[in-house]
């Protein structure tokens, strides 16, 4: 029986880049790339996080990368499992797991069924109740949002695989779209024009870099030009190229178009009511994609209406699960969880 005073208090951002794990009392404890290196012939985890990440694009063919999540869905559930289990593991209770709550919070893409199977990874190591929450919600809280309130707010939440776009008002999302046109599309794309225009192959973490450095929405002053490095796809020999600011940016622009057609059809379906507080409230942008440079006149610019960037794109998610916390044993104490284990797996 879980009590909702002295309940342990633990929550993860199961992100499609990045994985973040908190314990109330002692904040964030896990925050690394949701990267993992498993051996081919023996399927033993070899490493996972910053460790695999700085592996990523040098391995041999002895070893496979494995990300969890892609474009929002689990596409590997055994190693979902794995990470799972290895957080779980690190984390210094307090606390016995019987009276914990662990709150996950999900890509709106993971299906029912994929829900269930991470809640029992959950279940299994010992926690006492086990809840799912839609990633865009907590991100509007972690944004400094107000959800409860019954008042239309807007969040745009640029991650590594999907973008997703949700309208919440009284606690919970209204309307809501995802679209896979992300960190990880925007990388792909760099390399693809890199590729196509200076014939050079670069990995995925050079393009990435690129994105980070210099990539923008709108001119800014400080514009400038850098070196990438990667293979000549016709001689096969190492070679550079100088690529431009303005380059990117057009890159980039292509790709967003696909995110303001999405955030239209999102207005479109929106009731008229919430739009006119949307018209007020404006667009709040969330997600490692909010720190692309001069995102916000970039939407300004296009929908005459205000947009801010989270103060801390990167930790809305988690920042959310922190402050509804509160909420959860708000509903402990109210009984509003069920008690039974049967019924708690349909939270
Ligand atoms: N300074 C930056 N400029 C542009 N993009 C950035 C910057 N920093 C991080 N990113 C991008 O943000 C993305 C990761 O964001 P985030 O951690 O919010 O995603 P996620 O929550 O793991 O993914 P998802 O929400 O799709 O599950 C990556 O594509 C990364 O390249």
């Amino acid at each position: 029986m879980i009590k909702p005073d002295s309940a342990a208090f633990i929550s993860l951002d199961l992100g499609t880049s990045n994985i973040l794990a908190y314990v109330a009392g002692q904040g964030v404890v896990y925050n690394q790339p949701s990267l993992m290196a498993y051996d081919v012939n023996t399927n033993e985890l070899i490493c996972l996080g910053i460790e695999a990440y700085e592996m990523a694009g040098k391995t041999h063919e002895g070893i496979r990368m494995v990300t969890p999540l892609v474009d929002g869905v689990i596409a590997d559930l055994e190693a979902a499992s794995d990470l799972l289990k290895h957080i779980f593991g690190r984390l210094q209770m307090m606390n016995s797991w019987k009276n914990s709550v662990v709150l996950l919070a999900c890509p709106s893409g993971v299906t029912e069924l994929e829900r269930e199977a991470l809640k029992m990874v959950a279940k299994d190591m010992g926690a006492g109740l086990v809840l799912i929450e839609e990633e865009a919600k907590m991100a509007a809280l972690g944004a400094g949002i107000n959800i409860d309130l019954p008042m239309g707010n807007l969040v745009l939440d640029i991650g590594g695989g999907t973008t997703d776009v949700a309208i919440i008002s009284a606690g919970e999302i209204v309307v809501s779209k995802s679209l896979k046109n992300a960190g990880n599309f925007f990388d792909e794309e760099i390399r693809k024009y890199i590729r196509s225009e200076y014939n050079i192959s670069v990995g995925r973490k050079s393009a990435e870099n690129v994105k980070k450095e210099i990539g923008s929405l709108v001119k800014y002053p400080a514009e400038r030009a850098m070196q990438v490095y990667g293979r000549d796809i016709v001689s096969g020999l190492p070679k550079e190229a100088r690529i431009t600011s303005e380059e990117i940016r057009n890159v980039l622009l292509n790709s967003f178009s696909k995110i303001t057609d999405l955030l239209i059809e999102l207005l479109e379906e929106t009731p008229p009511e919430l739009a006119g507080d949307i018209m007020r409230n404006g667009i709040t942008i969330c997600g490692g994609g909010a720190m692309i440079r001069n995102i916000e006149r970039y939407f300004i610019d296009i929908f005459q209406i205000p947009a801010r960037t989270a103060k801390d794109p990167l930790n809305c998610v988690i920042d959310g699960t922190k402050l509804f916390e509160k909420t959860v044993r708000r509903r402990l104490e109210n009984g509003l969880y069920p008690k039974d284990e049967k019924s708690f797996l349909s939270f």
